[in-house]
């Protein structure tokens, strides 16, 4: 049966004694989805994939892959997930034919379809000129794409992907990235990483996990909405204490610059401007920033923004 919600996990916990790796995650990845999973090293995005992907049992919480609960069924369950881990299962000493081979064997492809389905693998990850190769003797970024092959070779409607883009040079992770971004049009995709420009460059929808929660859970759009903005300006001749009706905070930061935060619905600038004019200020610059993405997750993950948690 064909579901539009491909993996439901609700309450997922991870405990190591008296440690928890991950504590409650609720995720929900929807047929054509690419979710990213954001978060710091450490933060659980590992063990949150495995407990995913059956090959770690969570403490708490429930699994439904595609209607079928991993835990009741989870062969069943595992048939429409294919998972690239953090260690690429490749075997080196294996040619890119007999590995892939091993690997629809394990995912139970029926013996007549096994050629078929290799082609079909070999080609969405441009293996093909490379069939016969050892996989030791290949590039990272072409075992890379050995990992995604095996990922993909039962056809499965959901592949996750453990930060797949980790120790490749810059040009291996383009070639990744725009592979991935391919194989999404016929996969939904989860796919885990550290790295902001990462997320934004490949994912519809991002969650942001830190120490194990989640603190951020929606479409990249809504995180960069919540760029609060600030203003900064700075005085020649600045007054003692600078005070401003209806702005939320002022810092000052040395030599007649300030940094003001006001609510997004009020706009401090010509106020700013009035009161410099009237008492003599000296404006030397005034401008309004919003904060940077990137700004915004390191907030996140360092725990300031208990505002922005509400909206997870
Ligand atoms: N087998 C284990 N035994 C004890 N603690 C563990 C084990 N596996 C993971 N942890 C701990 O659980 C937490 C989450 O680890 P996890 O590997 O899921 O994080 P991550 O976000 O994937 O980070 P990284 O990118 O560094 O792999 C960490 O504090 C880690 O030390």
């Amino acid at each position: 049966m064909e579901h539009d919600i491909l993996i439901e996990a609700r309450g997922l916990t991870r405990r190591y004694g008296p440690n928890v790796a991950v504590e409650s995650i609720d995720l929900t990845l929807r047929r054509g989805e690419i979710l990213g999973l954001l978060g710091p090293n450490g933060a659980g995005k590992s063990t949150t994939m495995k407990m995913l992907t059956g090959n770690l049992a969570p403490t708490g919480g429930t699994v439904k892959i595609n209607g079928i609960d991993l835990a009741a069924d989870p062969k069943g369950a595992k048939r429409s997930i294919g998972y690239l881990p953090e260690q690429p299962p490749v075997h080196p000493e294996l040619t890119v034919d007999e590995y892939l081979g091993f690997a629809a064997a394990l995912h139970g492809v029926a013996k007549k379809d096994r050629a078929a389905a290799l082609q079909r693998a070999k080609q969405a990850c441009g293996l093909t000129e490379v069939s016969r190769r050892l996989i030791g003797n290949l590039s990272k970024g072409y075992q890379q794409r050995v990992g995604l092959a095996q990922a993909i070779i039962h056809r499965p409607p959901v592949i996750i992907l453990d930060e797949p883009t980790v120790g490749l040079d810059p040009i291996q992770i383009r070639e990744i990235r725009s592979l991935i971004a391919t194989l999404a049009k016929e996969h939904s995709v989860i796919l885990s990483s550290h790295i902001l420009p990462e997320i934004q460059a490949v994912c519809s929808r991002v969650l942001i996990v830190n120490r194990g929660r989640v603190v951020f859970h929606e479409s990249l759009a809504k995180l960069a909405s919540e760029a609060i903005p600030s203003y900064y300006v700075q005085f020649s001749r600045p007054p003692e204490h600078l005070e401003l009706p209806g702005v939320s905070a002022i810092s000052a930061l040395g030599e007649g610059r300030y940094r003001i935060e006001s609510d997004p619905s009020f706009d401090p600038r010509e106020a700013l401007v009035e009161r410099s004019v009237a008492n003599g200020w000296g404006l030397l610059e005034l401008r309004r920033q919003t904060r940077s993405l990137e700004e915004i997750f390191v907030s996140l993950t360092s725990g300031e923004a208990n505002e922005l948690r509400k909206a997870a």
